[in-house]
Formats: C-alpha cells, structure tokens, sequence
C-alpha cells in the first residue's frame, strides 16, 4: 500500500465536491485554516474511541444525533442548547432502561457539508447548483448564493468553535446536572399525550435520583451526577476542510483530524479506491463509515480492513442506514459475516437516511412509525445473530419543529408546513425525538 499523507487523498477520484471558481483564493484559505488552533485535542479523542471500543464488547451504547445540515443564519445559543438538551435527555432514559453507560456524540460543531443526490435544483424552469451545506454555498435559491464560496470554509471553522465552545461551558458549567435533566423528562412525560406510556421509567429514575440524594450521594460531591461528557461530530466530506485541520498530535506523534471528535463517510463517498477512504484510513480519530442496502459481504470486510486494519475495538463504527423495509433482509447476512470473520466493529442504526420520502404536500418527510420499525428491526436483527445493537444515530432537533410525520402528536402531511425548517433533511423534532428514546429504551432493556 502507497505512504499516507495528510494530502495522498489528493492523487484518488473524489466524488460530492464543489467546483470553486477562486483556486488561488481556496489555496488561500486552507493555508490559513492549516495554522489555525484545532477545534479538539488528540487526547478526547482517545477517550471515545476507548468508550467506543466499551460499545464494541457489549458494555455500552451509542447515541449519535443532531442537525441534518447546520445553519449559519440559526446559529444561537437556544438552538445549540436545546439540542444539548434533548441529548442528555435521551442519554439519562437510556443508560437507565440499558443498565449501560451512553456515550454521546453531537451531530454539532461542524456538520456543515452535504452531499447531494442531484448537482442541480430547478425551480419554476429556473435550474441552479444544488445547495450542498453552508459550508459550500448558501440555500437561498440564486445564482450568487448557490456559487461556492472558499471564504465559507473560514465562517465554519469559527462557528464551530464557538458551538463546541458553549457545547464543553454546558458539559461542565452546571446545565447537565441529572436532577435537572430528569425534571425536563418529568415534564415532557407530563404534557405528552402517550403520558400513561411513558410517565413509569421517567419516574422510576427520578426515584432512583432521589433515593440516591438522600443517602448522600448528589451533585454537591459527585462530579458525574453535575457534569457530563460530550462529543462531537460530522460527515468529513470536504477533504481540504478535514486536511487543513489534520494536526500531528503531540503526545504520540500520530495524525488526528482535530476539526470534531469522530468524523464519518458518507453512503455516497466510500467507494474502496476513492479519496474519502483515503484520507481516513491514516488519521487516529474514531470514525464512522454509513451503510446502505446495497452493501455486500465481500465489499464491507475489505472496507473495514481498509480503515481498521489492525481491527481494534472502538475505531470503526458502522453506521447502517437500510430502510425499515430493506434492514430484515440485508443487515443479518453483513453480521454473520463480520463476526464470522472476527472483525471488531460498532454496530450503529441510522433509522433516517433509508426512510425518506415525499409526502402528497410536497415536503420531504420521513414517518415516525417507519423509523421506529429500522430500528426495532435493528435489535431483532442482532438479538438473532448474537451480537450487540451498539447505537442509534439520529436527525434530530431540539426545536418544535414540524419536518417528520407521527409521533405522539399525529404530525400529518398538512402538518408539515407549519415549521418546516431544515434546509435538507427532516429531522425529529425535540417531542419525536424524547418519545424515541423512551421507546427505544424498552427496546435497550429487553436486548440487554
Ligand atoms: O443527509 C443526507 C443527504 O445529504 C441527503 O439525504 C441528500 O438529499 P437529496 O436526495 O435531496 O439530495
Ligand atoms: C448524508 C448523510 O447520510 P448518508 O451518507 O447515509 O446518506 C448524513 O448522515 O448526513
């Protein structure tokens, strides 16, 4: 095999990637994004990859969620907090039902790229490049706001920071104290109109907390009852992005990307002989590679061996992304084969990616009740080849969005209109998402 470098991705096809007019201003760019601060330290990144490699033996589970596409124009405190909060929301109802530690990984502080089934969007006989994440262009449909803009690559890496900025302040600073983040779960189980489902557990951990309160042991004196670990991540599409942040670590001399935690490839760029492969299978971080219903067995063991080579634990999660009505079919011949043939991986449902469709209001949806069945079938899947269901991944936002239809509410097609807000994919709206985690923990409970 050829010597990596931080650039050897270069010399490989590339698919998903903007055609900017300004070269010279790119090469600009990147160079000043080289000598920037990374985003993470080597050493965190570590830490999860030790969590994940817990995942991998059975003794603990992935939660991976947030935006679709982050949005330079949403960029707010609200809006990053709300999110954190729904995830450690999820997190506290799932290491209860799962009796294992959660680890949690953002899809935040950096999700900015898209890739896109289609180069070109037409509107009203007006055809324009497709929009590919604010990180390339911006999603206002006109010529200039469609063209890529080098300069976007600076605005990301800034945004970034001050989400991860804020993302560590909440960690650490006081909002992820347990009580507090079982009284939201008290209070969402409350209003819910699927109450009498769901109000068991949230008061069983709230006992729990209480119980453990009065024998001493509160977030006075025990640092994990106050703080909590987050991490970060993204879909490393844009290769000069991912490279510009590549930083020799300190303490073991090994590449990282520093520009998030965990990075992933997407469905459409893991081709075996391609760039994304490439540049991934020479940085340290723990990452991710997604899935999809074509994926055979002899294909997925040379890409693992491709970018987990010395099959550690906690280095490779697989992200499946099949479709409710494809997963039962597909996924148990891809877990026989890997176990059959030794390889450790995390094994991580994305319920959305496979679900999606156009609904009769011309909304790009997904169903709730779909979504729910990936990933049920998801467990079933694994409970009947022995091996561990590490994880869900999840689009999903903290706000009252309207983008996914079902869920305890009933959202319907004519419903989606009200707030309709992503600028790609629907996500789960902060109830939707909370109503999944209490479902899924049922799910958690019975699989352990
Ligand atoms: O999030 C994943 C993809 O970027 C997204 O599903 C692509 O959407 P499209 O099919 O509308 O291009
Ligand atoms: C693009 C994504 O997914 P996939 O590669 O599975 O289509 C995504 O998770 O944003």
């Amino acid at each position: 095999m050829s010597e990596w470098r931080p650039d050897s991705w270069r010399e490989k096809p590339i698919l998903q990637q903007p055609t900017y007019k300004d070269t010279a201003l790119l090469a600009e760019v990147e160079q000043r994004l080289a000598t920037y601060p990374p985003l993470v330290f080597a050493e965190e990144t570590r830490q999860l990859r030790k969590q994940l490699s817990d995942v991998c033996l059975g003794e603990g589970f992935l939660l991976q969620g947030g935006d679709c596409a982050e949005s330079f124009d949403e960029f707010n405190a609200p809006k990053i907090r709300d999110t954190f909060k729904v995830l450690l929301q999820m997190a506290i109802v799932l290491t209860f039902a799962g009796r294992c530690p959660v680890t949690k990984v953002a899809r935040m502080a950096g999700q900015y790229a898209k890739p896109r089934s289609a180069d070109t969007e037409t509107i009203n006989g007006v055809t324009l490049p497709s929009y590919r994440g604010d990180i390339i262009n911006s999603f206002e449909f006109t010529p200039e706001a469609r063209e890529p803009d080098p300069n976007r690559l600076l605005d990301a890496y800034h945004r970034s920071a001050s989400t991860l900025n804020l993302l560590r302040a909440f960690a650490q600073g006081g909002l992820a104290d347990l009580q507090q983040v079982n009284r939201w779960n008290m209070a969402f189980v409350e209003n819910n109109p699927l109450k009498e489902r769901y109000s068991d557990m949230a008061t069983r951990i709230q006992d729990t907390l209480d119980f453990m309160n009065v024998i001493g042991i509160n977030a006075s004196n025990t640092g994990t009852l106050h703080e909590t670990s987050l991490f970060t991540s993204h879909e490393a599409l844009l290769l000069n992005y991912e490279q510009s942040l590549t930083r020799i670590d300190t303490l073991t001399g090994k590449p990282y990307d520093c520009s998030a935690h965990m990075v992933w490839i997407g469905e459409r760029t893991r081709q075996l002989d391609h760039a994304h492969i490439e540049f991934f299978r020479g940085i340290h971080n723990p990452i991710g590679v997604k899935i999809g219903p074509s994926m055979q067995g002899d294909e997925l063991i040379k890409l693992i061996d491709a970018l987990n080579p010395d099959n550690d634990p906690g280095r490779l999660t697989l992200i499946t992304r099949m479709g409710a009505d494809n997963l039962a079919e597909n996924l148990p011949a891809l877990l026989r084969r890997v176990k059959s043939e030794g390889r450790n991986v995390v094994w991580s449902s994305d319920p959305m990616h496979g679900n999606t469709f156009k609904a009769s209001s011309g909304y790009k949806t997904r169903d709730f009740e779909a979504i729910l069945r990936e990933i049920q079938q998801f467990f079933a899947a694994h409970e009947l080849e022995g091996t561990h269901a590490g994880g869900i991944h999840l689009e999903m936002t903290g706000q009252h969005v309207t983008e996914c239809t079902g869920g305890a509410y009933k959202i319907s097609d004519d419903d989606l209109a009200q707030a309709y807000q992503t600028q790609c994919d629907p996500r789960l709206n902060a109830d939707q998402v909370l109503e999944m985690a209490f479902l899924v923990a049922d799910r958690l409970r019975t699989h352990r």
